[in-house]
């Protein structure tokens, strides 16, 4: 079980787990945004190594000038790692530290959103490879995990945003009322102190499916609702050189896989259209898309994790909020008309 800590003093809370693990030494993982924004605040005197931010540096490189940075530090097999940022610094420098000497201990503070919620909870760490998404990685959960919503004072909107679209996922997969107290909230204008009630339920879904199936063998595919098509989108704008925010691909890739669940599942009509409204009326945009890139998303479909065979693309689905279906197939077809319909809504 992973120790997580709420808290808004999180270098009293550093403090007291460095004091106990008694490390040999100490090295923070940032990237430049959170070092400049979040950083002095902290005062923490550990030497600090410094990745670029966003998605297109979670790759081989950075992960190499990361084991670098614990080489050039003294790091040994005694140290521990604390990686201070985003979804994109806990999960490479939770790889860095899994791997390093082949493992060393490490905390992660989330300072997004979506890494307080997700990213840094529940041991799925990695890098981006040959444009797939977390092609390489390893399971390996944080010693500890310090969340603060303090952090989020510098947060732009549309970072709120996107790790509200992995927190509506998680009242998706635990029940209608918590999917419906989600809709109810505006986080486009978000309220800080309602907001992080919400925060510790929506960890705590995730919580409970890792602890069932902590490998994904089973049930913890359910957290990859709207990653099969969201990872495609994701990847396939960076490719382009437009990355877009992970929460925005994951919220559309959620909905179009909900137009695939009415299909096939019988997901209530009425809750299609009210997630729509949700992320028209909160902001999520629309992925850059035609029906010409669909052959190029199936071909990213086909290298999602999820799928045993190259022929059949795993979904998960739903056949209402509350009732995810995990190892579910879609043919070609179905998909093109998903991506279809979706279009439709949302464009
Ligand atoms: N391991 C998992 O289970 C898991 C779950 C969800 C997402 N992810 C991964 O997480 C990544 C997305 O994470 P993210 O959305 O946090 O993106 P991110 O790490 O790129 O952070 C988003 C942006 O916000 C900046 N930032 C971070 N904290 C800030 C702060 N407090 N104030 C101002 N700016 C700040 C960052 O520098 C970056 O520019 C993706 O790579 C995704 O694949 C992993
Ligand atoms: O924790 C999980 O399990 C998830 O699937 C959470 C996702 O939100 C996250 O984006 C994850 O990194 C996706 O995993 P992947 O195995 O599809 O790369
Ligand atoms: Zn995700």
């Amino acid at each position: 079980m992973q120790t997580i800590l709420y808290t808004n003093d999180i270098s009293s809370a550093l403090r007291s787990l460095i004091g106990e693990m008694a490390p040999s030494s100490v090295h923070i993982v940032t990237d430049a945004n959170v070092r400049d924004k979040v950083l002095p605040a902290l005062s923490l005197s550990y030497p600090v190594i410094v990745t670029e931010p966003g998605d297109v540096a979670k790759n081989l490189s950075t992960l190499s000038r990361i084991w670098s940075g614990l080489i050039a530090g003294g790091a040994t097999r005694k140290s521990v790692v604390i990686n201070i940022g985003g979804g994109v610094v806990t999960d490479m420098g939770g790889f860095a530290a899994a791997t390093f000497k082949r493992g060393v201990r490490f905390i992660n503070v989330p300072t997004t959103l979506l890494s307080a919620v997700d990213a840094a909870v529940g041991g799925k760490t990695g890098i981006n490879f040959e444009g797939l998404k977390n092609e390489i990685g390893a399971f390996a959960p944080a010693d500890a995990v310090v969340i603060s919503t303090s952090t989020f004072s510098s947060l732009p909107k549309e970072e709120m945003l996107s790790g509200y679209a992995e927190m509506l996922k998680h009242g998706l997969l635990s029940s209608e009322e918590d999917y419906h107290e989600l809709l109810d909230f505006d986080i486009a204008d978000a309220d800080m102190d309602r907001l992080l009630p919400l925060l510790e339920k929506s960890v705590r879904v995730k919580e409970r499916i890792v602890n069932e199936d902590p490998r994904e063998k089973g049930i913890r595919r359910a957290l990859n609702l709207g990653h099969t098509i969201g990872h495609a989108f994701e990847s396939l704008a960076m490719e382009r050189g437009c990355p877009v925010p992970h929460g925005y691909a994951v919220a559309w890739g959620m909905m179009t896989e909900m137009v695939i669940s009415h299909i096939s599942e019988q997901f209530p009509s009425a809750e299609l259209y009210r997630y729509a409204s949700y992320l028209k009326e909160h902001g999520y945009g629309s992925p850059d898309i035609s029906c010409e890139d669909y052959p190029r998303l199936l071909e990213l479909m086909s290298h999602d994790k999820k799928n045993e065979t190259a022929e059949h693309i795993n979904f998960t689905l739903l056949s209402s909020p509350g009732e995810p279906l995990i190892d579910r197939c879609a043919t070609e077809s179905q998909i093109k008309e998903a991506l279809d319909i979706f279009r439709d809504l949302i464009c």
